[in-house]
């Protein structure tokens, strides 16, 4: 049996919308499923909780329609990792499709995850905020600068005109140029797999499952899905207007030319401030002093990724 999680209200109600089309398609009808629309934040996994640990029914795949943030929620609600999860993009940003080639309108992935066999391997980013429950990331984690443009662009009263026109990039150009005037690096601790280091005016500190973030931006262009290792990006101090030439060059991946970017691979990564530090977890955002990072090693299988015929 397949599961629908739909977010009604991701993407401005574009999920609703693509739901409501794939509900009158042959496709859906013929296929044994169930479908639950979520009501309020944190319901997408609360259903995904209660759905794995229900022993009467199988669960082929959970369908995912919403954007990143319901997708981070299913992930985080799922407690038996060997349900395959299938993700219909419907949100505004879309960066866990993009990642993981998700392609095709809304159908076309239906029809792909109904001929899935295996699915492709994913794994997923342990974070632990200050002394909190470990929860995983699907996409990236950011501190300092970028999580503080994530928060103005996310704050923004234009966010929905942008997103409905899918000009949310103009929406975070305008949400860096803001915090770009008051911005004040850091001093940050890192432990990099066991090994301490001082960073003195720390502008961020990103990682990331795959290269895409912010709705299409390629933050670390290299960054691999693969299991226990992820990528470090730390972005050293910098004059303001080197970092706008920078952000502007992340549509392209050419930021990591600049030499204030440094890159590293990390199994373990440790973040310690002394002052409240900004984050971003697959878009959403919050505070916080310290912040423990890891990878998964277990795969989780995700249905959907655009197969490339022969010759393609
Ligand atoms: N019925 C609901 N009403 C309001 N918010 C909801 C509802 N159901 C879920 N949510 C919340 O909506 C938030 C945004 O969802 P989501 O991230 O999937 O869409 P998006 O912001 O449009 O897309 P993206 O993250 O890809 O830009 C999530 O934090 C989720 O908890």
């Amino acid at each position: 049996m397949y599961i629908f999680i739909v977010n009604p209200e991701a993407g401005k109600g574009r999920s609703r919308r693509i739901f409501s089309r794939i509900k009158k398609h042959t496709l859906y009808q013929e296929i044994e499923s169930s479908y639950y629309y979520t009501k309020y934040v944190g319901h997408a996994e609360e259903i995904a909780q209660r759905i794995t640990k229900r022993e009467d029914i199988v669960v082929t795949s959970i369908i995912v329609i919403g954007g990143d943030g319901t997708m981070h929620e299913v992930m985080n609600g799922i407690k038996n990792r060997n349900i395959p999860v299938s993700f219909i993009p419907g949100g505004s940003g879309n960066d866990f499709a993009r990642g993981s080639a998700i392609k095709g309108n809304a159908l076309e992935i239906l029809q792909q995850i109904i001929n899935a066999q295996n699915g492709h391997p994913y794994w997923l980013g342990n974070f632990k905020i200050d002394n909190r429950k470990k929860r995983f990331f699907i996409n990236s984690l950011g501190f300092g600068f970028d999580a503080q443009v994530a928060r103005m662009a996310s704050k923004s009263k234009l966010k929905g005109f942008f997103d409905r026109f899918h000009i949310g990039t103009v929406n975070y150009i305008i949400a860096l140029l803001k915090v770009l005037l008051t911005f004040k690096p850091i001093d940050l601790e890192l432990e990099v797999n066991g090994k301490k280091r001082t960073i003195t005016k720390c502008w961020m500190v990103t990682i990331a499952n795959h290269p895409y973030y912010g709705g299409g931006m390629k933050i670390i262009p290299g960054a691999k899905i693969q299991p226990a290792v992820f990528p470090v990006l730390v972005l050293h101090s910098i004059s303001k207007w080197k970092v706008l030439a920078l952000f502007l060059s992340v549509f392209n991946g050419k930021h990591i030319n600049f030499k204030e970017i440094e890159l590293m691979n990390a199994t373990h990564l440790k973040i310690i401030s002394n002052e409240q530090l900004y984050y971003q977890v697959d878009g959403q955002t919050g505070t916080c002093q310290t912040s423990e990072i890891s990878k998964q090693s277990d795969e989780i299988r995700i249905f959907g990724k655009a197969v490339r015929k022969a010759g393609a």
